[in-house]
């Protein structure tokens, strides 16, 4: 079976000021796989996320959506080529409803797709609907973040420590969420520091450091890999 890439970063670079965040990292995601990013704190991880998403304009290299180079648009545009990711801290319209801000986001999202009717029940928020969004626990929050993405119908979703803060029992829920949402051929990326959480979740990591790629494997391989223990444990 061929495996169509859904998303193509090739040799991104971002600088801030004279600080290289990102220095030539690549990365390839085919169609409803779950690829774990992961890396020592200021590493480059959400950096990685706000480039590929366009948030931030690279200053080097290339990312292509379903293969179309994506590099110069702006993020509302790039929504629309099916790119979305959720955000460390949850800032969702907390006067809305739970409905109303999945609603604001597919329409955001060029109303596209089957994804809006049923975004409610792949993130446990069905019973949660008419509440008000000020009212929701963190992990609830948490879940609305991810249903406001999932809602503008992307083929690439970026997961930004979704799993921080979350209890076990929380933990193995998202898990299970998560798998559901790639069966729906969504290409997941899953920025975590819980390696436990990745192990059971991902087929492939790609580790960063100093904003470069040190590894890419299966996460069994990456604990036992000289240079990514260096990095985590300092040697
Ligand atoms: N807007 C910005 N202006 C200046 N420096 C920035 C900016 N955003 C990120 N950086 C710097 O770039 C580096 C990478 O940050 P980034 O947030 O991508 O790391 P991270 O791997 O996501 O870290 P964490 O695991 O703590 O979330 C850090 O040194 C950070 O201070």
């Amino acid at each position: 079976m061929t495996l169509t890439n859904v998303l193509e970063v090739d040799g991104v670079v971002k600088s801030f000021g004279g600080f290289k965040a990102l220095n030539g990292v690549s990365l390839k995601v085919s169609q409803g796989e779950i690829v774990g990013l992961v890396g020592p704190n200021g590493c480059g991880k959400t950096t990685l996320v706000n480039v590929v998403s366009g948030i931030y304009s690279c200053d080097g290299g290339s990312v292509r959506l379903g293969g179309k180079d994506v590099t110069h648009l702006p993020a509302h545009k790039r929504v629309l080529f099916g790119v979305n990711r959720t955000f460390q801290v949850p800032k969702p319209f907390k006067d809305m409803t739970v409905q109303e801000n999945v609603e604001l986001a597919w329409n955001f999202g060029g109303r596209h797709g089957s994804l809006r009717d049923s975004v409610l029940g792949t993130t446990g928020l069905e019973d949660l609907k008419d509440r008000v969004t000020s009212t929701l626990n963190t992990a609830q929050q948490k879940r609305l973040d991810l249903a406001r993405a999932l809602a503008t119908n992307p083929q690439v979703l970026f997961v930004d420590e979704l799993g921080a803060g979350l209890n076990p029992s929380e933990l193995s829920d998202l898990a299970e969420m998560l798998r559901g949402i790639s069966k729906l051929n969504v290409a997941l990326i899953v920025v975590e520091h819980l390696m436990g959480f990745l192990e059971a979740l991902t087929t492939r990591v790609v580790v960063l450091e100093a904003g470069k790629e040190i590894f890419e494997g299966n996460i069994k391989d990456a604990i036992r890999d000289k240079k990514v223990v260096e990095v985590f444990l300092g040697g």
